[in-house]
């Protein structure tokens, strides 16, 4: 249970809670953290929906705020949002992975990186990239039985995955894919960890985390190495991203160094394929629990393509797999927890918001609010048909945050959903292995913690 703590100083409307059972009074130092470990997803509901759209808690010394308000949300992320910079916390511990790329980079840098990417994920490149999405759906689909059960999330993460290499790097990276897999699992486990203790464990520690965490690091940077070493050889220009990154040239006429077209290319690799193989996963989790919404896309993606391949020409007329995309990511927001520290004090919506506060702001908990949502814990995708979107405030909604940080990559991240949901859809009718639940596991993404293990039968 947990109560407002009148015994704190109130400032303004600023709202404190603590957790009085279980004795958490006696761990001050701590404060929420450890609430926050257990069950990040109820902890940080129960917060919003017991104490309002503005939450103070205490994450060990760190003064934090947790705003569930989405016209507030809009403050912080659009409208002040030079008063925030990416939650440094957290991302200092990321860094060693990413580097100064696009995700964790600032100011006038990040600007400049930011304009020189942002070409390869719009207009025309972008519709270049449907073919290669619905071809490697197909060659995956082509290993698939029916009756034979699989684990769908590790196929969305291979799929994502080559996707990512084929089109935005030119490179095939088939014989590297399970140990690229795994690799991306043992850094997000690590970075997750890092994310929930409260002090820094130095990597030279010999852990046996730590030694996978730098095995699955070393390897990216080889995959990454070799892709740019590929193109160096060829040296042509693809036209995708990474020959923009690499012909760039600074106001002195010098190309980016290879460290920087590394953080790059990694964040990218990273930051694009796991986001999307996950609203993909959590697609099917959903579809396969309401076949009778799971008949409604077979019937759409039927009458829009017969037996032929998607294509990009078609994304227009498969509106319900648009949807099915956009109510999965409702449920299940890949991006489920979104961050900021602020840079100086401020204010935001009548709070005061001091130099140094962690703003956490959480697609799932904004997603599931009744205020926004009607029946917000229900699956239905029809509910967007009637232009949902436009009626509801701008971030009640935002699985790709929002303003000059949204994400580079949310319109080829629906291009690739709804293009690898109808060509999947189109052949197999996907059934849930029933002994085999599936656990929501609130790490840096939304993931299912022991996979989505499915049951394909072929449709006639
Ligand atoms: C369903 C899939 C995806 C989801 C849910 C997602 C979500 C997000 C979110 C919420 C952010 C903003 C984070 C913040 O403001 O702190 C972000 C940023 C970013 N995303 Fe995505 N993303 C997805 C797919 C992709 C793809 C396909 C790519 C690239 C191929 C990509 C690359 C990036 C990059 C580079 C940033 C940093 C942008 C910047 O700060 O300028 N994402 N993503």
């Amino acid at each position: 249970m947990r109560t407002l703590d009148t015994s704190e100083p109130r400032t303004r409307n600023a709202v404190s809670i603590r957790r009085e059972a279980h004795g958490l009074r006696g761990v001050p130092v701590i404060g929420h953290l450890i609430d926050l470990a257990r069950d990040p997803l109820g902890f940080l509901s129960d917060c919003a929906r017991e104490y309002g759209d503005v939450v103070a808690l205490r994450l060990g010394t760190w003064p934090t705020l947790l705003i569930s308000d989405p016209e507030l949300i809009e403050a912080v992320l659009v409208k002040d949002h030079r008063s925030f910079v990416k939650n440094s916390f957290f991302w200092r511990q990321v860094t060693a992975v990413f580097g100064s790329g696009l995700l964790t980079s600032e100011g006038e840098f990040w600007q400049r990186q930011r304009r020189l990417a942002a070409p390869a994920f719009a207009g025309k490149r972008l519709a270049t990239y449907g073919d290669v999405m619905v071809h490697h759906t197909q060659l995956m689909l082509d290993g698939w039985r029916t009756g034979v059960s699989r684990d769908l999330h590790a196929d969305m993460m291979g799929l994502t995955l080559k996707i990512a290499a084929k089109t935005l790097f030119g490179s095939d990276v088939h014989e590297d894919v399970i140990e690229i897999d795994q690799a991306v699992n043992d850094l997000a486990d690590e970075m997750a960890s890092r994310m929930a203790r409260p002090f820094v464990i130095p990597d030279a520690v010999p852990l046996p985390e730590h030694i996978r965490y730098r095995r699955g690091l070393r390897k990216i940077e080889q995959v990454i190495a070799r892709i740019v070493n590929e193109r160096r050889v060829r040296n042509e220009d693809a036209g995708d991203l990474l020959s923009m990154l690499m012909l760039a040239r600074d106001e002195h006429g010098h190309p980016m160094s290879d460290r920087q077209l590394r953080d790059e290319a990694i964040t990218i690799l990273l930051a694009g394929h796991e986001t999307t193989a996950l609203a993909l996963s959590w697609a099917w989790v959903l579809l396969a629990d309401h076949p009778e919404v799971q008949a409604g896309l077979a019937g759409e993606v039927s009458e829009v393509l017969g037996d032929r391949a998607a294509t990009v020409e078609d994304l227009p007329r498969l509106r319900f797999a648009e949807q099915v995309v956009t109510e999965a990511m409702r449920l299940y927001p890949p991006a489920w927890l979104i961050g900021r520290e602020a840079l100086h004090d401020c204010e935001i919506g009548g709070y005061l918001v001091h130099a140094g506060t962690t703003i956490y702001m959480s697609p799932w908990v904004v997603h599931r609010n009744p205020r926004c949502f009607e029946q917000p814990e229900e699956f239905r995708p029809g509910r967007w048909a009637g232009g949902l979107g436009r009626q509801i405030p701008r971030f009640a909604y935002f699985p790709f945050g929002g303003g000059p940080r949204i994400c580079i990559g949310n319109r080829f991240a629906m291009m690739e959903a709804v293009l690898i949901l109808a060509t999947m859809v189109q052949r197999f009718r996907i059934e849930r292995q029933k002994d085999r639940p599936v656990i929501p596991l609130p790490s840096i993404t939304l993931r299912p913690k022991t996979g989505v293990w499915v049951v394909p039968a072929t449709r006639n």
